[in-house]
């Protein structure tokens, strides 16, 4: 079992029985009569997580994404819901990631993995979030998302993720990729920047500060730099194929 414990600062629930099958984020704790502290879980809600995305993505920011085909936002949810995405994204188990051919090579993409599941708790919260965000794409660009899948990653150091397109062979399953980031107080010296090519061929350096999302066209190139300090985020996609209930964990 990969043990990725959290260097973010956020949380004092760093336990040594992380997030596993014996040990599930459940929105509702396993064991009612357990006394186990989980603070972050109680008393979070949905509507901690609800953004008025029509606000925060007026028309400039839309026109901006159809034309260069990517966009940041900042400051995107209120520190609670932070907090809580945070402290999760360090008790997870993290598997190894894979390509799409299910080999894993460290040197083309070295990060560890979770698929965020029903079972987890704020990062479902954040999933339906997206889906919000995916409905406003879709009224108005058409952009014809039916559902959204995310994972939580984790880049040890030393480790990025070589160039590459999120819609590999124009597949067009994953049509909007968006990473939301969760380092806090990440320096440009810790490297790990999101290095993205625009639609009109201009290369972009993002810096995966906490709190920030970046929304891009899933065609796009973009690789993560090497990262010198263990770098956390929730990659996330907007698919046009139907609905599957959950990806298989193990994949
Ligand atoms: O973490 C990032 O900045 C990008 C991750 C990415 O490109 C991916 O997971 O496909
Ligand atoms: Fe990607």
């Amino acid at each position: 079992m990969t043990q990725i414990i959290s260097n973010l600062n956020v949380t004092e629930l760093i336990l040594d029985n992380p997030i596993g099958e014996d040990n599930p984020p459940l929105l509702f704790p396993s064991n009612p009569n357990n006394n186990q502290k989980i603070s972050t879980q109680h008393g979070l809600q949905l509507s901690d997580f609800d953004i008025n995305w029509q606000d925060r993505l007026h028309d400039i920011q839309l026109d901006k994404f159809v034309n260069d085909g990517w966009i940041v936002i900042d400051d995107v949810f209120a520190n609670k819901a932070l907090l809580a995405l945070q402290a999760e994204s360090g008790f997870i188990d993290y598997r190894e990631a894979t390509l799409t051919a299910g080999i894993r090579i460290s040197d083309i993409r070295g990060d560890k993995i979770r698929w965020i599941t029903e079972k987890f708790f704020a990062g479902f919260y954040y999933l339906q979030s997206i889906n919000a965000l995916a409905a406003l794409f879709n009224r108005s660009l058409f952009a014809g998302i039916r559902h959204s899948e995310a994972h939580y990653a984790c880049y040890p150091v030393g480790f990025g993720y070589q160039w590459h397109s999120d819609n590999p062979a124009g597949r067009d399953e994953r049509v909007i990729s968006a990473v939301f980031y969760l380092n806090d107080e990440w320096a440009t010296s810790d490297g790990g920047a999101l290095e993205i090519v625009d639609k009109q061929g201009v290369h972009h350096h993002v810096m995966p500060v906490a709190n920030r999302l970046i929304i891009f066209d899933s065609d796009l190139q973009h690789q993560v730099q090497i990262a010198h300090r263990q770098r956390y985020s929730i990659a996330t996609w907007m698919r046009r194929d139907g609905l599957v209930p959950f990806v298989d964990e193990n994949s």
